[in-house]
């Protein structure tokens, strides 16, 4: 069998790791391009679009900050967006790996390195990036055409008020932490709806920059402020006929949450600006991984707008809390990526099935799609074992991390700690643990698929 990949570029200032990693990487890639400056490498990347950058975090003599590197890997990600880049560091400090994932390094490899692990990482990135080049589709999936799965007595429950709430106007409030499927939810009310012909209008109100959402949702009129150049209609007049479905709403901060109340009560909105209000017809969709106790709490969320949006209320429980849906789940998107991947459709085998479902899913389901999608990917088996999604078998809980000490620089397991910790502390509130981690929300998301959390 030939090599699995294209081209692998490295660049790297010392000959010894250039000439180590070409040996190594060779069986891996047709070609393995070696640069001793990221200013040779630039032109080679352009050319040649590789699937994968391994890239050495420091070049001046003696740097120890990553500061060069991680300036380049600015610039490599703002030539290629997709580019898929490994930072090499002899010096792997934890504030260097926060810093390069929130600059979009894909993944890190403390030098010296493990030839194993340095292989795995390549392998992996590659994989993926390849994968979703050849799908031509950048993941996730289109929710829309994910239907809502499950038949445990929660989500049936979950079925018979979709039902019945979706033809009727009600607003509707979704609660469940991240990837419990709400957007799916908010889609498949859409979809029965009334208003299925019309648009459905996503705002993620975790994903704005809060100075930016007054005038996303209202619309503001040209001068309104600096930046105003022209005026621009807000995302609840652009749902005007269909339904706005508001997700994060426990992002909206406080200061707008009288003005977005104003405007479903009064139907209607005033762009930033503007003297007129403009009416507007729309049926509204929230949902929030916030807990119900902290939405109940005045001084995080206003009453008041609770109350007008949760005239109907559909909880989603945790994954942990559904384990007859696992399976199903599991089953389902295993045939989805062995079609999307064109690779013949595997089987679970009993302990991949008992692991699956004794594993506690943090996640929950994005995280099993997601350890689905690796397996299919990368399993050359035709009957999945639990390590083909990361599991182990027998073992309901991930190892417990142990406390940080001083002699256990690992970055892998310092990143994975990292990252539990703080989806812990937020409540496995995404929006929270990302800003503490000083990460996109994205970028946050790949790091939990990463360590299957
Ligand atoms: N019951 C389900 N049936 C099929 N697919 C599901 C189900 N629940 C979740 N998914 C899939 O899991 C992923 C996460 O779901 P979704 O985006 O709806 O979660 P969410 O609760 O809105 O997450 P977040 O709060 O993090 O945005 C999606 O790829 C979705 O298609």
């Amino acid at each position: 069998m030939g090599p699995e990949f294209d081209r692998c570029v490295i660049v790297d200032d010392d000959d010894d790791i250039l000439l180590a990693a070409r040996l190594l990487l060779r069986p891996l890639f047709r070609e393995v391009i070696t640069a001793r400056t990221p200013e040779d490498a630039l032109p080679k990347i352009e050319r040649h679009t590789p699937d994968v950058v391994l890239l050495d975090a420091n070049f001046a003599r003696g740097a120890t900050d990553a500061s060069e590197g991680l300036a380049w890997l600015d610039r490599l990600t703002q030539l290629d967006p997709e580019i898929v880049v490994v930072m090499i560091t002899a010096h792997a400090g934890v504030h260097v790996a926060v810093a390069a994932m929130k600059r979009g390094a894909t993944d890190f490899v403390p030098k010296p390195w493990s030839n194993d692990r340095l292989l795995a990482t390549v392998r992996t990135a590659a994989a993926l990036r390849r994968s979703r080049v050849a799908a031509g589709a950048p993941r996730p999936a289109p929710a829309s055409k994910s239907p809502l799965l499950g038949h445990s007595p929660a989500m049936a429950r979950v079925h018979s008020l979709i039902e019945r709430a979706a033809p009727t106007d009600a607003n509707v409030l979704i609660l469940g932490q991240n990837g419990t499927g709400k957007e799916v939810v908010a889609r498949e009310l859409h979809a029965r709806s009334q208003r299925a012909g019309q648009v459905l209008q996503t705002v993620d109100l975790g994903a704005i920059a809060t100075e930016l959402i007054d005038s996303e949702l209202f619309g503001h009129v040209k001068g309104a402020f600096t930046d105003a150049k022209t005026d621009r209609i807000g995302r609840i007049q652009a749902a005007d006929g269909g339904t706005l479905f508001l997700d994060e709403i426990g992002n909206l901060p406080l200061h707008l949450q009288p003005k977005l109340l104003t405007a479903l009560e009064q139907r209607q909105v005033t762009p930033v600006g503007a003297n007129k209000p403009v009416k507007v017809n729309i049926r509204v969709i929230a949902a929030t991984n916030m807990p119900r106790d902290r939405l109940m709490d005045e001084r995080v969320f206003r009453q008041d707008l609770l109350y007008r949006l949760n005239t109907v209320e559909i909880a989603l429980p945790p994954l942990a809390e559904r384990p007859e849906d696992v399976i199903e789940l599991a089953e389902h998107f295993l045939a989805l990526y062995a079609e999307r991947y064109n690779r013949p459709l595997p089987t679970l085998g009993d302990a991949a099935r008992a692991a699956l479902i004794a594993h506690d899913w943090p996640g929950n389901v994005r995280a099993l799609r997601h350890a689905v999608e690796r397996a299919v990917i990368l399993s050359t088996r035709t009957v999945l074992d639990p390590e083909d999604f990361g599991l182990e078998a027998g073992v309901s809980r991930p190892a417990p991390t142990p406390t940080p000490q001083a002699a256990d620089l690992n970055l892998d397991r310092v990143e994975r700690r990292l990252v539990e910790e703080a989806l812990r502390k937020h409540g496995y509130n995404i929006t929270g643990a990302a800003a503490e981690l000083g990460l996109s929300r994205a970028a946050l998301y790949r790091r939990m698929e990463k360590h299957g959390l």
